[in-house]
């Protein structure tokens, strides 16, 4: 017998947290829980606001007509919105013990404002050392000084930077010329420079610090090809698709050399802790982009060990079906 249930969450964000010029108060979605026999299997439904192409409500309905069909025994194919497509694959994964349980709770530690507080938190990190810093927010010139600070301040440091598309090619030559050359190998890669792709190569090309795709991976026109200068591809499930989505283009990565990052959309625990495992199963050489809890004043169904986020459980849901 299957049974199908569908949860609506609603959790408050620390305050302060912008994205794409928008704050976000709260994050909204969904969690599914498909059960057939002894087995069961949980998955989250999050479209992302301002990267989602879909909306919550869109997702909702999406997810009711699969659900429904399912749990008359049809097979249909998954819906096509990738949130969508991305919770009800992890959770089919988890009923049919296809998603390995060993997980990746390393995350590369995101600064976007004091560099002071990285340092502290690196300072406990064991093993490699990898974090991530948004740019782009602020002054070139700034950014360029937290980059030389970091890397002179910890040694055995490489640094992920993040763009976010936000640099003209002149104030991303600015950002460049202030770190220091013998820095710029410890820089893993910088995601999304520019504006555009090309300008973002030309960057790679004239300044020596590998790009990384992430934005791009979402174009119509983006196909993964070796190219000198682009060091990794991000890969945000929640944004992709299925989970044998991910798994093709992790693949196709790493056939051509590059790393793949998989990453946070901001999922609850219960879609970071899923993230974690992803991650080790398919990328088990590199750390996750999964530091993204702590933006969240509350934890989901599966907590993150070492969080003191309070956990919410299954009560606090709304159910929809
Ligand atoms: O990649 C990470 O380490 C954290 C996740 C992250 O940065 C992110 C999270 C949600 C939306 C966009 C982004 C981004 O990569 O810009
Ligand atoms: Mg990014």
């Amino acid at each position: 017998m299957r049974c199908v249930q569908l949860y609506r969450w609603q959790i408050p964000m620390d305050a302060g947290v912008v994205l794409r010029e928008r704050r976000l108060k709260t994050r909204d979605g969904l969690v599914v829980r498909l059960t057939e026999g002894e087995r069961e299997g949980w998955g989250e439904i999050s479209p992302l606001p301002g990267f989602s192409l879909e909306t919550l409500e869109m997702a909702q309905h999406a997810a009711i007509d699969w659900l429904q069909a399912w749990r008359q025994g049809s097979a249909l194919p998954l819906p096509a919105l990738p949130s969508v497509a991305f919770g009800l694959s992890c959770a089919l994964a988890e009923l049919a013990d296809e998603l390995p349980q060993a997980a990746d709770y390393r995350a590369a530690p995101l600064c976007t404002g004091d560099p002071d507080d990285l340092v502290l938190r690196l300072a406990d990190m064991p093993g490699e050392k990898v974090a991530k810093v948004k740019v782009g927010l602020y002054e070139a010139v700034r950014d360029g000084m937290v980059v030389n600070l970091l890397l002179e301040a910890i040694p055995d440091l490489h640094l992920r930077l993040d763009a976010n598309r936000a640099w003209t090619p002149l104030k991303a030559q600015q950002f460049a010329r202030y770190v220091n050359p013998d820095y710029r190998s410890r820089i893993a890669f910088l995601e999304e420079p520019c504006k555009t792709r090309d300008d973002s190569r030309a960057f790679a090309r004239e300044t020596g610090i590998a790009i990384a795709w992430d934005e791009s991976l979402r174009d119509a026109d983006f196909a993964f090809v070796a190219e000198p200068g682009v060091k990794a591809v991000v890969i945000k499930p929640t944004l992709t698709g299925s989970l044998e989505k991910v798994k093709a283009q992790v693949a196709a990565a790493h056939q051509l050399g590059l790393t793949a990052v998989i990453s946070s959309s901001i999922e609850s625990s219960l879609g970071l802790t899923q993230l974690a495992r992803i991650a080790a199963w398919l990328t088990p050489d590199t750390i996750p982009g999964l530091d993204t809890l702590n933006l969240m004043q509350a934890q989901l169904l599966r907590c993150w060990p070492g969080s003191e986020l309070p956990c919410l459980d299954s009560t606090m849901l709304e159910p929809l079906l």
